[in-house]
């Protein structure tokens, strides 16, 4: 599908705006950003720079949408000539997909001519929160898992078929092993998977009947979903029979579901029954509204589990729903010369970083631990001693001398104009880049409740470049 429309109007009638009041090529930058983070943790995984480098690789009017816009009776025809004819011509830094990033780092910026990147706040940001969101929200529940493999089940709960198919690709980067939306694991190489429903067994004249049909068809993919009548009294009994005689004839069953009924209880005792039925290799999954919260309940009560099939706390970020990742205009280029820009708003919270910005994450000397992240201008080299101020203007001690570390830059050219991008889209290896950035990470900042705050700081360059723009704002 052609994105180009998927903005909002306001988007347009800047854009037409601009073109009619300012010089057409000057360019600006903008920078992507997020405030506060869903579930009060410390981070966000960024995820969805693939379908932002593809949506502005494919950046084009069609002459219905030229005819669509004319329609509107609010642009020149000046103006929706120069869209008709547009291409991109925008330069995109991002840090790569599945990195731990926080509250006002830039995690994408995008420099071309004004009209061009204003057009694309929308549907960066669109592609961007939706993503991250998901993705932030699957690190929670594969977190809570311990290891346990996390299948990914809500397509059907999802927010549209979009939030569907995207939202499983996130949820793979956030560190789910596999999905049951069938498009989502064709487009993105997921392994597809998925048991059974209730449906299956009640269109047999019995419970035994309907796995005995299922072990035949699917020998050696026998995970039986047995609380359709009674998981005690006759699932996995049924179950148990049934795994017998796939043994006898061969085949090793794979397990059973369950998905209603306290989990707990239901799942020690069915353990129990499977353990002295002589199958202590069958699997039992859980699903049934699980997210983070539950399974942490679930596993400290001892719960016997080997697998989650997750859906709709997962898919909608149900307990968090919102990121409200932003897009602010950070530089403007006036007669050829850049001018930082910022926006002054009435709490200093909401108040911008204005210029071209590049984010560190320091690390002690030698070692591979993180200990914060800082926001510099791009064109400053860090010095070895960094009287640094702290991002976040709620800390109370907002200045410490930094030294002795390493630092790594985060922000790197992901498009640029006449070269084609070459960003990761293996999801396991980018899920793989996420756990590695995370064990760099302090512990504490993971935790899944009251997590320790990660330092984010400015360099003092940065921090003297907002507080002059902030007093010129106040003198005028
Ligand atoms: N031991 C447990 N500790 C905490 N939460 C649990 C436990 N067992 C189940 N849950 C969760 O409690 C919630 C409600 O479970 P409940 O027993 O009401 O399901 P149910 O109504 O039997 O299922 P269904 O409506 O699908 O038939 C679900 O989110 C489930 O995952
Ligand atoms: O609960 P979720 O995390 O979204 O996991 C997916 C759910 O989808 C199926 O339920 P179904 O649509 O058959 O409805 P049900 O709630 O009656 O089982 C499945 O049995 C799970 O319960
Ligand atoms: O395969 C399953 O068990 C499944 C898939 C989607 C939703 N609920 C269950």
């Amino acid at each position: 599908m052609n994105h180009a429309l998927l903005t909002d109007l306001y988007e347009f009638s800047m854009a037409n705006g601009y073109y009619a009041a300012l010089p057409h090529e000057d360019q600006a930058v903008f920078d992507v950003f997020y405030r506060t983070v869903p579930d009060h943790g410390s981070f966000v995984i960024a995820a969805g720079l693939q379908q932002v480098v593809e949506a502005l690789e494919n950046f084009r009017f069609a002459p219905d949408d030229i005819d669509y816009l004319r329609s509107l009776k609010l642009y020149s025809e000046d103006f929706l000539h120069y869209l008709a004819t547009l291409h991109l011509a925008c330069t995109v830094t991002a840090l790569p997909e599945g990195t731990p990033v926080f509250p006002r780092e830039p995690l994408l910026t995008v420099q071309g001519p004004l009209m061009q990147v204003q057009l694309l706040e929308t549907l960066l940001l669109n592609l961007v929160n939706h993503q991250s969101l998901i993705a932030t929200k699957a690190r929670r529940i594969t977190a809570a898992a311990e290891g346990r493999p996390v299948m990914e089940f809500g397509a059907r709960r999802a927010q549209g078929p979009d939030a569907s198919v995207y939202g499983a690709r996130a949820a793979v980067i956030g560190g789910c092993a596999s999905t049951s939306n069938v498009l989502a694991a064709k487009l993105f190489h997921i392994p597809a998977a998925g048991t059974m429903a209730h449906s299956w067994i009640e269109s047999f004249p019995d419970e035994l009947t309907a796995f005995r049909a299922w072990a035949k068809i699917y020998p050696d993919n026998s995970a039986l979903l047995v609380d359709t009548y009674d998981v005690l009294a006759s699932g996995v009994p049924n179950a148990i029979t049934v795994f017998k005689e796939l043994r006898a004839a061969g085949h090793k069953p794979v397990g059973i579901r369950i998905d209603s009924g306290d989990i707990t209880a239901l799942a020690k005792a069915a353990r129990q029954m499977l353990d002295d039925a002589g199958f202590p290799e069958a699997k039992i999954t859980a699903s049934n509204a699980l997210d983070e919260t539950v399974i942490q309940s679930l596993l400290k009560e001892g719960a016997p589990l080997d697998n989650f099939g997750i859906g709709e706390k997962l898919i909608t970020s149900a307990s968090s729903p919102v990121l409200s990742g932003v897009y602010k205009l950070a530089a403007l280029q006036v007669n050829g010369q850049w001018q930082p820009k910022i926006k002054v708003s009435a709490t200093r919270e909401k108040t911008t970083l204005p210029g071209h910005k590049q984010v560190y994450r320091l690390y002690h000397p030698g070692s591979q631990r993180a200990f914060a992240d800082i926001i510099a201008l791009a064109d400053e080299t860090l010095p070895a001693v960094i009287a640094a101020v702290s991002a976040d203007p709620q800390v109370t001690h907002a200045r410490v001398t930094l030294k002795n570390f390493t630092a790594e830059p985060l922000l790197a050219t992901v498009l640029a104009p006449g070269h084609t991008s070459a960003v990761p889209t293996d999801v396991f290896a980018i899920q793989q880049h996420a756990r590695e950035a995370l064990t760099r990470l302090p512990e504490a900042t993971q935790r899944l409740v009251n997590p320790d705050l990660y330092p984010v700081y400015l360099t003092p360059k940065l921090a003297a470049l907002q507080q002059q723009l902030i007093d010129a704002h106040h003198e005028d």
